[in-house]
C-alpha cells in the first residue's frame, strides 16, 4: 500500500507519516527533506537561491544517505526549500528517486507537497493534512522555542506566522507541481485535534480507503 500525505507548512503531516508509517511497518519518506538538502547545500557553498543550474546539478547528485534530518529542520533551511522547490529542473532531477521509493516492494508512506498529485498519483491512501496558519505557527514556534532557536515572545511568533504565511504562497503559487489538494484525497483539518486525536482520523482514513 502507498499512503499520499501532503499539506502546507507545519500542518503535522510529519507527524501523521511517521505514525502511520509505524502501524503498517511501511519504510517512510519525508520528500521535504530532499529540498530541504538541496536548499542547505547551496547555502553552505555560498550559491544564490535563484541559480536553477546549479540547484539542479545539486538535486541531480543527492544522495539520501547524506542528508541529516536534524540539521535540516531549521528555519533557514527550510525557507531554502521552498526557493528551490519552485525550479521546475529540481524538482525533475528528485522525481525518480521519491518515486522508486513509492514503488518499493510491499509499499511506503511519503509526505510533502505533491505526492498524491505528482509523485504518487495512484496511491491507495491519500490525505490531505491542514491546519489553520495561526495553529501551524503556533506548533511550529512551540518547536523553535524547545530547541532554543528562537526567543518565546509575541514578536517571534509573530515571525513564525510571517514565514509560514511566506512558505504558503510559495508553495501554492508556483507553475510547477504546487500544493494543491488530490482530487480523491480526504482533507484532515488538525486545528483543533491534539496528536493521538489526529492520528485516529488519520488511521481510520486510511483504513476506509484500504477497504
Ligand atoms: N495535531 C497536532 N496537535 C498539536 N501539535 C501537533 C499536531 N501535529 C503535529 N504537531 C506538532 O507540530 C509541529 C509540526 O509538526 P510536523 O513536523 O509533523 O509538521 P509538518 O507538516 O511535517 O511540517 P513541515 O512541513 O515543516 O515538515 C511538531 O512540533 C509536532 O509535534
Ligand atoms: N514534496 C515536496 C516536499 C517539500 N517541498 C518544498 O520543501 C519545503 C520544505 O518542506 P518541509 O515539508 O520540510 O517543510 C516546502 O516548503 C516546499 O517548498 C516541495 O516542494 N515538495
Amino acid at each position: 500500500m502507498i499512503v499520499a500525505i501532503d499539506g502546507p507548512a507545519a500542518s503535522g503531516k510529519g507527524t501523521l507519516a511517521r505514525r502511520i508509517a509505524g502501524h503498517y511497518r511501511l519504510p517512510h519518506l519525508d520528500t521535504g527533506l530532499l529540498y530541504r538538502g538541496v536548499g542547505q547545500i547551496m547555502r553552505d557553498r555560498g550559491f544564490p537561491l535563484d541559480n536553477v543550474e546549479i540547484a539542479a546539478a545539486i538535486a541531480e547528485n543527492l544522495d539520501l544517505a547524506d542528508l541529516d534530518a536534524e540539521k535540516l529542520r531549521t528555519r533557514e533551511a527550510g525557507e531554502a526549500a521552498s526557493v528551490v522547490a519552485a525550479h521546475g529542473p529540481v524538482r525533475r532531477a528528485l522525481l525518480d528517486l521519491q518515486r522508486a521509493f513509492a514503488a518499493q516492494a510491499g509499499g511506503a508512506v511519503l509526505d510533502g507537497r505533491d505526492i498524491g498529485t505528482v509523485i504518487a498519483p495512484g496511491a491507495e491512501a491519500k490525505l490531505f493534512v491542514t491546519a489553520s496558519p495561526q495553529e501551524r505557527a503556533r506548533r511550529r514556534f512551540r518547536e523553535l522555542v524547545g530547541r532554543g532557536e528562537c526567543a518565546d515572545t509575541d514578536e517571534a511568533l509573530a515571525a513564525v506566522l510571517a514565514d509560514i504565511a511566506r512558505r504558503d504562497e510559495r508553495d501554492s503559487g508556483r507553475a510547477d507541481a504546487p500544493l494543491t489538494v488530490a482530487a480523491d484525497a480526504v482533507t484532515l483539518d488538525t486545528t483543533d485535534l491534539g496528536i493521538e486525536q489526529a492520528v485516529a482520523a488519520a488511521l481510520a482514513a486510511v483504513e476506509a480507503r484500504r477497504r
